[in-house]
């Protein structure tokens, strides 16, 4: 056995997550050309299997001695006080004599080969002792987000990310699943979606995953023995497709389903006599109705009744202080006190559900390292896009397992490097662009553009002052060419395709981007140099590339909240249109002419003969026009129109205005028409509040209106008007 003592230091040891104790002999061997394994009977059989795969056929009943098992295994009982005394402990030890791969249980002896696998460095392997464990118990993700469930191909590619990443949970709720939440909850799974299920299970269970199948029935649940023999049944049949672990989430409900002491009924009877009686089912687990503390109504007592009446063996979910919030020492601290067990954080990011236009690509940040001694699990809430959830997923693997050396930046760089090996430095540019999130319901935002914000903002502030910094400029150009570049090298990226499928609407917005930015600047330096020739080729281009930015953005990620492909939203794209706006205005100023700034470009016109009406800004999104509503009475004369003209010819999927008035509509008519000339009426009909809705499916028009063909002036409140329109 040739024993090449090549130097290995501490940090040369890359192991993910980072384990707690290391220590280095700074030695290593070559790897044996054969191992002899020692425990394989006793041992963790994912285990084994994990070893076998890795070691191929090196491993067999000859060579260098590699001892594996739990404790009290013969194969580990000499290092049986070494193994930590905690959940999913192990200890791993690598000397020249042999091998010791020693869990503190099953899931323990799991992690040390995980760990053991990533030693192996080009041909060595360091002498090494490593003693480690979690510090977060339950650590993985749930799958609990608003809009298109994630494929069944995305979950096994998910699962096995979980079992590198020695992630434990994966909670299968999403809620968009007719047959997790309502009307379905009642009804066992079809066939085929049951195969897929239990298809799920088994793959977790080789990546040592719990496998959680959560029902949500609160919309719709009659506090009565059927809906809870429904319920039972239910769990029963998950538990045939070979579900051990459990969960009912309350959330984001109303009326009877929110009673706190019907829910707490429900639970303590489920505990008492599904979980407890079966042998191998793991804690339930419960989203309450109030799941965070900006939904608390002390009033309620909602909390108390959890706290107080909830079986203790029952795990609770609370997503912090707010429904998207940064989880705190104070926080978690104090949702202990309310409900007498540590909280199972049910982390609402990298979710994107209600800012379905952005990519959140960002370092995982501004979570407490203090926290662990007050939960009990800690899920993240991913995006639709499961690929590229990954590189959150990935960081809150490094954080949850060992919070005290979690580095926020490393580990974002490591997850990076492990989803895209071959294009880290393309992705890590189009991460660092695509990671806040924008204006949006829950003023939750996250940094972005980090390096190059305070370049642009002092580049920006120079040139309007009257002088260009020649070193910021470089600095920015040469940015944007790494965002064209980034952009082209991931669209034809081949080692991960699925990633690559998801996010390609963004990337060729970011190649849009990063070839404005680089066009507004020659733009900016033409008009320094009264080039005007070069300045108007270079003006046409931008607008040019502005609006095949609007028009990927109705071709793409359409849904009916926030459509469209939205891409350095926070410093690249302000940018790019201050720089067009200052250079534009100036070169207007020296040449006595009248360039339209970008921001006239929009693909809706207003006009009207109503005069209250004559200057109502429109709310224009990638496939929505709203007006914008009207608190005083408009008066609307006979003959009175209000018209939308479009820059193109669409189809109307659909159409809603509401007048607030009591009667019907009969002086009114809602018409549209390709060229401006013939009109065809679009029947309107009337919702259960009062507001009108119609749609224009045939032949694409370029413009709908509204007149008022009574026989007298009416009085209305324009409360709401908006058009959808679709290529
Ligand atoms: C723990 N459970 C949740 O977080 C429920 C939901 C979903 O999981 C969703 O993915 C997430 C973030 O958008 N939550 C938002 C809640 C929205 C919402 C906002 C305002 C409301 F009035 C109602 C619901």
């Amino acid at each position: 056995l040739l024993l090449i003592q090549v130097r290995v230091m501490a940090q040369d040891i890359q192991v993910q997550p980072s384990p707690r104790q290391v220590n280095v002999t700074g030695k290593s061997m070559a790897i044996p050309v054969a191992f002899r394994l020692v425990g394989e009977q006793e041992a963790n059989p994912h285990a084994i299997t994990l070893l076998k795969q890795s070691l191929g056929d090196r491993l067999g009943t000859e060579g260098f001695p590699l001892y594996v098992g739990e404790k009290g295994g013969r194969g580990v009982r000499g290092v049986k006080r070494l193994i930590p005394d905690h959940p999913e402990g192990y200890y791993l030890s690598i000397t020249d004599k042999a091998i010791m791969l020693a869990g503190n249980d099953e899931r323990g002896t799991y992690y040390a080969v995980r760990t053991f696998m990533q030693l192996f460095h080009e041909g060595h392997l360091p002498f090494v002792e490593i003693q480690d464990y979690p510090d977060v118990r339950f650590r993985g993700v749930v799958e609990g987000f608003y809009g298109t469930p994630w494929s069944h191909e995305a979950r096994l590619r998910q699962l096995r990310f979980y079992g590198e990443n020695k992630l434990n949970t994966y909670i299968y709720g999403p809620k968009d699943d007719p047959y997790h939440s309502s009307p379905n909850w009642r009804k066992p799974y079809p066939v085929k979606e049951a195969a897929r299920l239990a298809e799920l299970v088994k793959v977790a269970d080789e990546n040592e995953v719990d496998f959680v199948w959560a029902i949500h029935p609160g919309l719709d649940i009659r506090w009565e023995t059927s809906d809870r023999d429904s319920l039972m049944a239910k769990f029963e049949h998950m538990y045939d497709l070979g579900v051990r672990s459990f969960a009912v989430f309350f959330d984001d409900i109303s009326g009877e389903g929110a009673k706190a002491d019907r829910q707490v009924e429900l639970l303590n009877y489920i505990d008492d006599h599904f979980v407890q009686v079966k042998p191998d089912v793991t804690p339930l687990i419960v989203c309450p109705t109030e799941y965070n503390k900006g939904w608390v109504r002390p009033e309620s007592g909602y909390l108390a009744t959890i706290g107080e009446k909830l079986n203790p063996s029952v795990e609770v979910m609370w997503t912090g202080d707010r429904v998207i919030s940064e989880i705190t020492k104070e926080g978690v601290e104090w949702i202990r006190e309310q409900i007498k067990r540590p909280s199972y954080i049910w982390w609402n990011f990298p979710v994107s559900d209600y800012v379905r236009d952005h990519l959140l690509l960002g370092e995982v940040y501004g979570n407490g390292k203090d926290i662990a001694g007050s939960i009990s699990g800690f899920v993240a809430n991913p995006m639709e896009w499961a690929e590229a959830s990954k590189l959150a997923i990935y960081c809150v693997a490094d954080y949850t397992w060992n919070m005290q050396s979690y580095d926020r930046f490393r580990s974002w760089h490591r997850a990076i490097r492990a989803i895209m090996p071959e294009n880290v430095e393309a992705f890590t540019v189009f991460a660092r662009h695509n990671s806040d999130l924008g204006e949006n319901v829950h003023r939750f935002r996250r940094e972005e553009s980090v390096e190059i914000q305070p370049v642009a903002e002092r580049f920006m502030k120079g040139y309007r002052e009257g002088h260009c910094d020649e070193r910021d400029f470089l600095a920015l150009q040469d940015e944007f060419e790494r965002v064209a570049e980034a952009a082209d090298l991931l669209l034809i990226d081949r080692e991960n395709e699925a990633l690559i499928e998801e996010i390609t609407p963004w990337l060729h917005q970011f190649k849009i981007l990063g070839d404005a930015g680089q066009e507004v600047l020659a733009m900016l330096k033409a008009g320094e140099r009264g080039d005007r020739e070069l300045f108007l080729r270079k003006y046409n281009h931008v607008k040019a590339l502005r609006k095949r930015s609007y028009e990927l953005e109705r071709q793409f990620n359409q849904n009916p909240y926030q459509p469209g492909v939205k891409t350095g939203t926070t410093v690249l794209q302000p940018l790019v249109l201050d720089v067009f706006t200052e250079a534009t205005e100036r070169f207007n100023r020296q040449n006595g002419t009248d360039l339209p700034l970008l921001a006239d470009y929009s693909p809706c016109k207003l006009t009207t003969n109503v005069p209250q009406l004559e200057s109502l800004p429109l709310q224009v999104y990638p496939n929505r026009v709203h007006l914008t509503p009207l608190l005083e009475v408009v008066k609307w004369p006979v003959g009175g129109y209000l018209q939308l003209e479009f820059d193109d010819a669409y189809r109307i999927p659909g159409t809603r205005l509401n007048f607030d008035v009591k009667g019907d509509l009969s002086w009114g008519v809602m018409e549209v028409s390709a060229d401006g000339e013939t009109w065809q009426t679009v029947a309107l009909t009337r919702d259960t509040r009062g507001r009108l809705n119609g749609k224009w499916e045939d032949a694409p028009v370029k413009f709908v209106r509204f007149t008022n063909t009574g026989e007298g002036e009416q009085q209305v409140y324009l409360r709401e008007f908006y058009v959808v329109f679709s290529l």
